[in-house]
């Protein structure tokens, strides 16, 4: 396996230059344990690798740090010592988020991934408002979006195509394409964007068939998790690590938990975007702090006696919070299952990342 493999360009090659000269080499990052980093080397090749301070300290943001699917620029350290970023590559692309709230804080997700699949279904999971959510955001990373309409064997034609139909009104940019993953029904559409060097990532709501689909495009002999080694972490294919797989007929798979729960983030996003309307109109309340009940001074209750807002509209805005306390639990859940994942998968040498970077400092007090 090569470079090109797992995604290296010509464009990367140039930047690179005058890392090669210090004698750096490239590294593709595949996973971020928070203190550390899984990195793809030629070989292909995995290690453990930490971020220098420099790196660390010349972000200005969290979203300019490394991330999985970022290349970088490695210093290989001997036995017994760390393996060091030095650099990071500009990215071609980004997928990344903007997390909910006041922050404007942004969190990368992947970069350097050319195509972002969405999948959905023409039932329960169809939601337009959470779908424009995903082109929103795969606009802004120049990624190309695809869009399967999956489990179609449930549904009667008529329905999904529909569901396709309203989903390309959308976004006219979108490619969208009716699936059985389950049946491995309509997926051969996905090999012209499965190129080699080509990275694509699968994102949807939990249950669609992401899991299915990867399987399928493994082929027969992989299984997503029985296959992969309890100790490792790493799958049975010894070119490839579980978050970035390369397929056999070319294209490269980047898959994470991180990247997968951009659902529930997108989905609290577009329900309080949904409720605009009624934060504006409370924004006119006389007290800052109204609670919107007897309060003086209250444009809701005024709204709703004039019939401005409808009852219904704003019972439904009440059961927001609650609406997100629900998704909160969810990804706290998933959260912690990846954390248990990544401590038992790799030594964690350090509390936090401060710690990490002081631990480098001393071993190696000549390079800082
Ligand atoms: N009928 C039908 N069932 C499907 C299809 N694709 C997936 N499923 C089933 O849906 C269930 C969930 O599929 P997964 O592939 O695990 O879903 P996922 O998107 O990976 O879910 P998370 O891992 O929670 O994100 C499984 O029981 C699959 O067999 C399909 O095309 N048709
Ligand atoms: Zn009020």
């Amino acid at each position: 396996m090569t470079l090109e493999d797992i995604g290296w360009n010509d464009e990367f090659e140039k930047e690179f230059r005058p890392y090669a000269k210090k004698g750096w080499v490239p590294a593709r990052l595949i996973r971020d344990n928070k203190i550390s980093y899984g990195a793809l080397l030629d070989g292909p090749r995995e290690l453990e690798v930490i971020m220098s301070g420099k790196v660390y300290h010349d972000a200005s943001s969290d979203a300019e740090l490394p991330a999985v699917g970022d290349w970088v620029a490695l210093d290989l350290g001997g036995d017994d010592e760390d393996h060091v970023i030095r650099a990071r590559l500009e990215r071609q692309t980004c997928f990344s988020r903007k997390l909910p709230g006041k922050s404007s804080e942004e969190q990368v997700m992947a970069a350097n991934v050319s195509v972002v699949v969405v999948v959905t279904d023409a039932g329960s999971d169809f939601n337009p408002r959470r779908m424009e959510r995903y082109f929103m955001l795969i606009d802004r990373s120049k990624a190309k979006p695809v869009v399967l309409v999956n489990k179609s064997d449930l549904f009667p034609e008529e329905l999904n195509i529909s569901a396709k139909a309203e989903i390309e009104e959308l976004n006219p940019d979108a490619d969208v394409y009716i699936t059985s993953a389950a049946k491995n029904e309509g997926l051969e559409v996905l090999k012209q964007y499965l190129k080699p060097g080509v990275s694509i990532t699968i994102v949807g709501s939990s249950g669609v068939g992401k899991s299915t689909l990867v399987n399928q495009l493994m082929g027969e002999e992989w299984q997503w998790t029985s296959e992969v080694n309890e100790l490792t972490g790493k799958g049975r294919h010894t070119t490839t690590a579980r978050e970035l797989i390369v397929l056999d007929e070319g294209g490269i798979l980047i898959d994470n938990p991180g990247i997968r729960e951009v659902q529930m983030w997108t989905d609290e996003t577009t329900l309080r975007e949904s409720f605009l309307d009624i934060d504006a109109i409370a924004a006119q309340c006389q007290f800052h702090d109204c609670k919107h009940g007897s309060d003086r001074g209250c444009a809701i209750r005024a709204a709703v006696e004039s019939g401005v807002l409808p009852v219904e509209r704003y019972e439904s805005y009440l059961k927001l919070e609650e609406e997100i306390e629900k998704l909160k639990k969810r990804r706290k859940k998933r959260q912690m299952n990846t954390e248990r994942r990544a401590k038992r998968d790799h030594k964690v040498k350090a509390r936090n990342l401060a710690d990490r970077i002081d631990y480098e400092k001393r071993q190696r007090p000549e390079r800082y």
